[in-house]
């Protein structure tokens, strides 16, 4: 077969590393989900998904659909896996599920997009658990706890929506075709399902965290009238000095919810 030239500009960078593969597969929560993949690529990961479940996958290269559909042409005419050609990001648009039933998401994501992607993953009713490769850098973003310097909006917003976010495991560069300047991580999610955040929640955070060295009281003065503030700092105990990451995510849920209720009566 004529050798693929990876395209920068759709985040390519095939896994190639066998170990790495079965350490994914090995990941896979034991539960009956339908698996959805995100950019399957050359289907070195597909192939793994689709020989323990049925899998459906998105891919927005026009030049490997049909390289797709020859490889996976006796699964795709068993109905054990179907190729959607088109943009993720608009597929969630359009339909609001990537999934019509529970599913996984289990990909090596295109990194130029993997934090919308996750956020996005958040948000669909469907999705229940997410495992998936992204710069090692974002994973801890994701994963960070109160405290940590890393502790941003993603890690509160991983917090509330998730009942247990870990890193799993590293990956080198080298385990790519071609390797990308940065090493990898698999982040796995298992998400909480009862909980739906509120569409202003994350306007709200970004206020917190506009400027994450400073103190968190300082961020909200500029959107919030000081003595309302101050009232609810009174009321949630919360120290006055504290910076963005250091303040829980449990406390920003609590406060949103006091600002939000406030805003309804003033
Ligand atoms: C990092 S590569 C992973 C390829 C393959 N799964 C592997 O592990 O070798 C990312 C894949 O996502 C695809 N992709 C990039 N942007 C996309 C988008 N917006 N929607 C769907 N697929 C996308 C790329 O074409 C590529 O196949």
């Amino acid at each position: 077969m004529e050798k693929v030239i990876a395209k920068k500009k759709f985040g390519q960078n095939f896994l190639k590393d066998h170990t790495v593969l079965n350490k994914i597969i090995q990941s896979m929560p034991n539960n009956n989900n339908h698996i959805v993949e995100i950019g399957p690529g050359l289907g070195d990961l597909t192939k793994n998904l689709v020989k323990y479940k049925d899998t459906t996958a998105y891919e927005v290269d026009t030049d490997l659909i049909g390289i797709l559909n020859s490889k996976f042409a006796k699964e795709i005419e068993e109905k054990r896996f179907e190729l959607i050609h088109t943009d993720v990001l608009d597929a969630w648009e359009k339909k609001g599920s990537l999934y019509e039933g529970k599913y996984d998401l289990i990909a090596n994501l295109p990194y130029y997009i993997a934090t919308n992607i996750i956020l996005r993953a958040f948000e669909d009713v469907n999705c229940e658990n997410i495992i998936v490769m992204i710069q090692k850098e974002v994973a801890e973003k994701f994963s960070a706890n109160e405290g940590d310097k890393e502790f941003s909006s993603l890690g509160v917003i991983t917090k509330l929506v998730s009942k247990e976010c870990r890193l799993l495991f590293d990956v080198p560069p080298e385990s790519f075709d071609p390797p990308p300047k940065v090493t990898s991580s698999i982040l796995y999610v298992s998400k909480d399902t009862n909980v739906e955040l509120d569409k202003d929640f994350k306007k709200f955070l970004k206020a917190c965290f506009s400027q994450p060295r400073k103190k968190l009281s300082k961020n909200l003065s500029s959107v919030i009238d000081k003595e309302f503030l101050s009232n609810i700092y009174n009321e949630l105990n919360i120290k006055e000095t504290l910076r963005p990451h250091e303040v829980s995510a449990s406390l920003y849920s609590q406060m949103y919810t006091k600002v939000k209720n406030g805003k309804k009566r003033g």
